[in-house]
C-alpha cells in the first residue's frame, strides 16, 4: 500500500477542513503542521482534541532532517510559497500549492522552478476552486489565441480587499463589475480572491495575456469562475458555480476536494 506522511502548511479554513477529511485515511497520514508561531500552542493543545491518538505536531517550519515529511501541501496563502514551499522543494521534498496567485510576484515562479530542479523534485499546482486546467493545460500544446476569465462572487466574498475602496460591499444592490485588467495585476491585487487568474493563466497564456473581469454581485450564492478559451484544439468554456466553505466565503469548497483529489491521486491504485 502506497502511504504519504504529510506536512500540511496552515491551519485555517481549508487546512481543517482537509485535515477533517483525511484524519481516518490510514494512507495519508498528517504528521506535521505548520502554524504561525504565535498560535503554535494553540493549534498543538486543539490537535490534541481533534486528533487524539495521532501523532500530528504543530511547528513553525517543515523540518527537512530526518524528521522531513514524504510531502508538503501548501494551503495558508501568498507568504507561505517564500518561507514553507522553496525551502522544501530544494531540500527535494515534493510539494503541492493552492496559493497560486503567489507566482505573480516577480521573479517567483522562477525560484520555484530552481528550487524544484536543485531537489530533484516537482511542485504541484493544484486546479483548486476551478475546473478544466486538464483541458485548458492540454489545449496549450496546440497553442491557444485567448484566455479571458470573469470572477463573480457574493459581496461580502470580496471584504478586505481593494473591492472596498469603490464598492460599499455591505448595501450593494446590483452586480458591479470592480476590476479588469491582466490575471498578474488580478493576482497581486486579490490574493486570496484571484488564485484561480493565476491558474488559468500558467496553465494557458500566461499571467500577461489572460483576461480578468471580477464582480460583486448580490444576487449570487456561489463563487463563480467562467472562462473561455480559443486556440487550435478548437474552443472551451468552463462554469463552475462554487458553495464558500463556511468557515471563509472568500474561499470554495472544492478548493479542498482538489487536494483531496490530488493526494488521493499520490497513494491510490488508480490515479483520476
Ligand atoms: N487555488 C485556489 O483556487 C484557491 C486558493 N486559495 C488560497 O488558499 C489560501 C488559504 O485559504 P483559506 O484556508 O480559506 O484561508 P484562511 O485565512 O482561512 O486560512 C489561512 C491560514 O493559513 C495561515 N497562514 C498564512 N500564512 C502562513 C504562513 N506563511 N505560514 C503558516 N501559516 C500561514 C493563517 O494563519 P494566520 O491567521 O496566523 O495568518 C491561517 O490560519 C488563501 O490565502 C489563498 O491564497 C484559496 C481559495 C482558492
Ligand atoms: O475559492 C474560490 O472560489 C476562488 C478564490 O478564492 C481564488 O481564486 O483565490
Amino acid at each position: 500500500m502506497l502511504q504519504q506522511r504529510i506536512a500540511l502548511v496552515g491551519f485555517g479554513a481549508i487546512g481543517r477542513a482537509v485535515f477533517d477529511i483525511l484524519k481516518n485515511e490510514p494512507r495519508l497520514q498528517i504528521a506535521q503542521i505548520i502554524v504561525s508561531e504565535a498560535r503554535r500552542e494553540a493549534v498543538q493543545a486543539e490537535l490534541g482534541e481533534l486528533a487524539a491518538g495521532m501523532a500530528v505536531q504543530a511547528l513553525t517550519d517543515v523540518p527537512v532532517g530526518d524528521d522531513r515529511p514524504d510531502l508538503v501541501v501548501e494551503c495558508a496563502g501568498h507568504s507561505a510559497i517564500q518561507a514553507h514551499v522553496l525551502p522544501a522543494l530544494a531540500a527535494g521534498i515534493p510539494c503541492m500549492v493552492v496559493s497560486i496567485g503567489a507566482l505573480s510576484a516577480p521573479g517567483l515562479a522562477e525560484q520555484l522552478e530552481a528550487a524544484a530542479d536543485k531537489g530533484r523534485t516537482q511542485v504541484h499546482l493544484l486546479s483548486g476552486a476551478v475546473g478544466g486546467i486538464d483541458a485548458l493545460a492540454a489545449a496549450k500544446v496546440a497553442g491557444l489565441d485567448s484566455v479571458v476569465y470573469t470572477g463573480r462572487k457574493p459581496p461580502l466574498g470580496w471584504l478586505g480587499t481593494p473591492a472596498e475602496d469603490t464598492l460599499d460591499l455591505r448595501n450593494l444592490t446590483e452586480s458591479t463589475l470592480f476590476f479588469s485588467g491582466s490575471a498578474r495585476d488580478a493576482a497581486r491585487l486579490f490574493p486570496k480572491n484571484a488564485n484561480v487568474a493565476a491558474t488559468l493563466s500558467l496553465a494557458g497564456i500566461g499571467l500577461d495575456n489572460t483576461r480578468v473581469e471580477l464582480y460583486a454581485d448580490p444576487t449570487v450564492k456561489e463563487n463563480i469562475h467562467y472562462y473561455e478559451a480559443q486556440g487550435a484544439f478548437g474552443f472551451m468554456a468552463v462554469t463552475l458555480k462554487g458553495k464558500p466553505l463556511a468557515s471563509n466565503p472568500k474561499t470554495s469548497a472544492l478548493t479542498v476536494y482538489s487536494v483531496v483529489r490530488a493526494l488521493h491521486n499520490r497513494v491510490l491504485p488508480v490515479a483520476i
